[in-house]
């Protein structure tokens, strides 16, 4: 049975990708929450930006790039028991950016080749959600009970229609995606 819970606290954040024929732009998160794990890049939205400028704000910081026209892709909602917190992640792709990859002092990044991703040096969650994030024109909802950072208790993933992840999006964010 589900235990989906609603905690208080929410934390709005960004993920971004930037994925190109075969390949991936991770980067390995030097501190902080998910230190050591490979990811997309991103961070909490600030006050007084959309979701959109926030994802391509956190990717110029933490990589050097500017991701050209990020498509909105998916809704991720984890509820932390350790710290009675819910994180909203919302999850973009892009298949061009401007700039040179730089390493930064959040992030090192470096492209891997899709069918050799490793997911067991990335959050427990990503093996299920990051197959349809490499899709073309999926969009998604995820929702995970984690108790520790790496243990999840349950899990809840599925493919909506665009529609249905823009109202999502409404409904579980009070900052614009635009
Ligand atoms: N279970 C999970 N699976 C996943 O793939 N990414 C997760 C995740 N939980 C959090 N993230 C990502 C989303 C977001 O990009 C980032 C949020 O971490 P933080 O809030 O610590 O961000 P930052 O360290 O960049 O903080 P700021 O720069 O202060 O915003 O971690």
């Amino acid at each position: 049975m589900s235990t989906m819970v609603n905690f208080p606290k929410y934390s709005h954040c960004t993920l971004l990708f930037v994925q190109q024929a075969d390949k991936l732009l991770l980067g390995m998160k030097k501190r902080g929450f998910g230190v050591n794990l490979w990811n997309g890049f991103g961070g909490k939205v600030d006050l007084n930006e959309t979701v959109r400028q926030a994802a391509i704000r956190e990717t110029q910081e933490e990589c050097g790039i500017t991701p050209i026209d990020p498509k909105f892709l998916g809704l991720l909602k984890f509820n932390m028991n350790l710290d009675q917190k819910t994180i909203i992640v919302h999850v973009f792709k892009s298949t061009e950016y401007t700039g040179n990859i730089t390493e930064s002092e959040e992030m090192l990044p470096k492209w891997f080749d899709i069918d050799k991703i490793n997911y067991d040096v990335m959050w427990p969650d990503d093996r299920i959600w990051y197959p349809d994030m490499l899709k073309t024109n999926v969009f998604f909802f995820g929702e995970y009970d984690f108790q520790e950072h790496s243990v999840i208790t349950s899990s809840n993933h599925k493919i909506v229609k665009e529609e249905e992840l823009l109202a999502l999006q409404k409904q579980l964010s009070k900052i614009p995606l635009d």
